[in-house]
């Protein structure tokens, strides 16, 4: 028998009642005809007619369009299955439900640069550029691009392309070149944001020679807009080829109301891209339907997003959780836009923003959670947050003890909910509910209306053990096919080449005993020492228990015939790996995991790549540490650090 444990947090009987959750589920007690008492429950439900569930969540979220009278057809078919094949909607007239004075939109560019919108405001900018891509000659289906900060023109410009029907792909300034053309010029976009640089940790970063060469390699792009942020702009655009300020492009457009083209729920809208991180990034397109119904469902039910909240999540414009939270204006909240480093100000800037804004809902990584913990800022101690009700974290599993950290902290009335998905779902298989404990270590839940479910390597059904996160039945959020894939057989591989008609994600997880999910890692990093299969994050947990360590990395060395288990750190500056360190670390994996997690070799090293959303990247250190090339080195954040892998002499002997 499992021993009992206590969650960490409950939801008070105020926040049960008040919640989008609980009203969703009465209305589903009356609509089908069941008792739902409990999340679990109305989970069950809604993963059993699929098409029930999500044309309930369309008229409970009140999507404005024609929805048809077919919710799902060949729902059976997870290649084949399509939503809602009769409606017609726009993803921007979804968003931009308002046009008032009320606020919209706050940008902070670090401690530098603060803008307000109203819906209003908004509402006219995006009404100036749909003129003028209008007149630039957008069509539907013409793709759009942003390699832009998060600022309010990042966003006005993927409203107004989404209300033509145009389909907005974005990335973020920090690429390097051959990162957006890896992107870019797979996509071939007709119009290109940018701006005339950005700030990064107070520093003002040039990004015109990075420009010019993007204009002489990007030939599809016939207009380069330069959106003013460190100064007007005026020279840049006159530096770089086909280009022109933001000011020249709205030029003799008026604002008028915004006009918007209703299309099939399956009309692209974004382009997405995999890390890339072992050939050229994949280019996932969602749907508009999907991904706003999708976000609807998540925001509302499991985020408990209202009409006037203040919603913040530290993203770029290049990953996809700047997408899920740009939805937010589709619940009526008020989105607040950061751009620069989390860390700015020694840290203050994020925090500042979140108390003289009132953050209602603080996004952010489980890597940005991990670092705080070690600096001496403590939020609860230092700024006021009686608004804050949630706490996101994604990017990677969030460690036990950062839940403790966090309601120490942070805020002991929080709904922490740690977040799983990706790119290639634009959102989550498993993730938070208001209505729910929260326990150490677990997300809380697996999404509504997502038949998420754990297998082994043979395909069997696993009760309360790790194995392969799959899906089993359609949801409306599947991308609608890759990019330049005209027979759909690079898409068919990337989910369903594992197992027919089952989601295979990638992910290696487990169905907790409340029904909660961790995440150990990624399947295609899974360690395999003398047959026991050990997700990368078991390992990090317990590294991270230590201060002098800022970073892990673990994979598997092929030793012997067999696997055995190597640990890179990336330690505090001054710390040395002497033997004590090394024994203390090796101490902590055996008690907190077992003797078989214990690493065969611990080697410091000065950095650890990273992709450029952060994410580690075992199989690329795999790769070097066994002297294979590593495909797409331009995927990386910081290539270089690659280097410091080859020929390690610790892991000769
Ligand atoms: C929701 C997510 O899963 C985000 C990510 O890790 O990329």
């Amino acid at each position: 028998m499992q021993a009992r444990v206590t969650p960490i947090w409950t939801p008070s009987a105020e926040r049960l009642s008040g919640c989008h959750l609980t009203a969703f589920a009465r209305l589903a007690e009356t609509v089908w005809g069941k008792e739902l008492p409990d999340y679990h429950r109305l989970w069950r439900a809604s993963v059993e007619d699929p098409g029930r569930f999500w044309s309930l969540v369309w008229d409970y979220c009140g999507v404005i369009g024609d929805k048809g009278s077919v919710a799902l057809e060949n729902g059976d078919d997870m290649l084949a299955a399509r939503f809602f094949p009769e409606s017609r909607l726009n993803f921007a007239e979804n968003l931009l439900r308002r046009d008032d004075d009320t606020l919209a939109v706050v940008f902070r560019g670090e401690d530098k640069v603060e803008q307000k919108l109203s819906w209003r405001e908004l509402n006219q900018l995006v009404s100036r550029l749909q003129q003028a891509m209008r007149a630039a000659g957008i069509q539907p289906g013409d793709r759009v691009a942003g390699f832009m900060p998060n600022m309010p023109a990042a966003l006005a410009a993927m409203l107004a392309a989404s209300s033509l029907g145009a389909v907005w792909t974005s990335g973020s300034p920090d690429f390097g070149t051959d990162g957006a053309l890896d992107r870019f010029g797979q996509t071939e976009p007709r119009i290109l944001f940018c701006p005339d640089g950005y700030w990064y940790n107070g520093k003002a970063v040039d990004i015109r020679a990075k420009m010019i060469h993007l204009a002489e390699k990007l030939p599809s792009v016939e207009r380069f807009v330069v959106v003013p942020y460190l100064g007007d702009g005026v020279d840049f655009a006159a530096a770089v080829p086909r280009a022109q300020t933001l000011g020249a492009f709205l030029a003799g457009f008026d604002a008028r109301p915004v006009e918007y083209l209703r299309l099939p729920f399956n009309h692209p809208l974004y382009i997405l891209y995999s890390s890339g991180t072992t050939g050229k990034p994949k280019c996932i397109v969602h749907g508009a339907g999907g991904t706003l119904l999708q976000h609807l469902k998540e925001h509302q039910l499991h985020a408990d997003v209202h009409q006037g909240d203040h919603l913040f999540y530290f993203t770029t414009c290049g990953w996809m959780m700047w997408n899920w939270l740009v939805s937010g204006l589709a619940s009526g909240a008020a989105l607040m836009l950061y751009d620069g480093s989390p860390f700015a100000d020694d840290g203050r800037a994020q925090w500042d923003y979140a108390a003289e804004h009132g953050f209602t809902h603080f996004g952010t990584s489980a890597k940005y959670i991990d670092s705080l913990r070690k600096t001496p800022l403590v939020p609860a101690r230092d700024w006021q947050l009686p608004k804050l009700r949630s706490l996101f974290s994604t990017g990677s599993p969030l460690v036990a003890e950062s839940y403790d950290w966090v309601y120490e902290n942070i805020k002991s009335d929080l709904n922490l909910a740690s977040v799983s998905g990706g790119t290639d779902i634009v959102s989550c298989f498993a993730l938070g509910a208001p209505t729910l404990p929260v326990y150490r270590g677990e997300l809380q839940c697996r999404g509504l209306g997502m038949a998420v479910d754990i297998y082994d390597e043979l395909g069997r059904p696993l009760y309360r053990e790790k194995g392969e996160l799959v899906c089993l039945k359609p949801f409306p959020s599947m991308p609608i096919g890759f990019w330049n894939d005209p027979d759909g057989e690079k898409y068919r591989q990337a989910y369903f080449g594992r197992f027919p008609n089952i989601w295979c994600h990638g992910d290696y997880a487990e169905v907790t005993q409340h029904d909660g999910v961790i995440i150990y890692g990624r399947s295609d990093a899974v360690l395999n020492p003398g047959g026991v299969r050990i997700g990368t994050a078991e390992i990090y947990r317990q590294v991270e228990a230590f201060p002098e360590v800022l970073e892990s990395l673990a994979v598997g060395q092929a030793w012997q015939d067999d696997e055995r288990v190597v640990l890179f750190v990336k330690l505090r500056e001054g710390v040395q790996l002497d033997e004590d360190l090394a024994g203390r670390i090796k101490a902590q994996i055996k008690n907190g995991a077992s003797p078989r997690h214990v690493p065969a070799r611990i080697v410091a090293v000065a950095d650890i790549p990273r992709t450029v959303s952060g994410k580690i990247v075992e199989l690329a250190v795999k790769n070097v540490i066994h002297g294979r090339p590593v495909s797409n080195v331009s995927a990386l954040a910081n290539p270089e650090a690659l280097k410091l892998f080859e020929n390690l002499s610790e892991l000769g002997e």
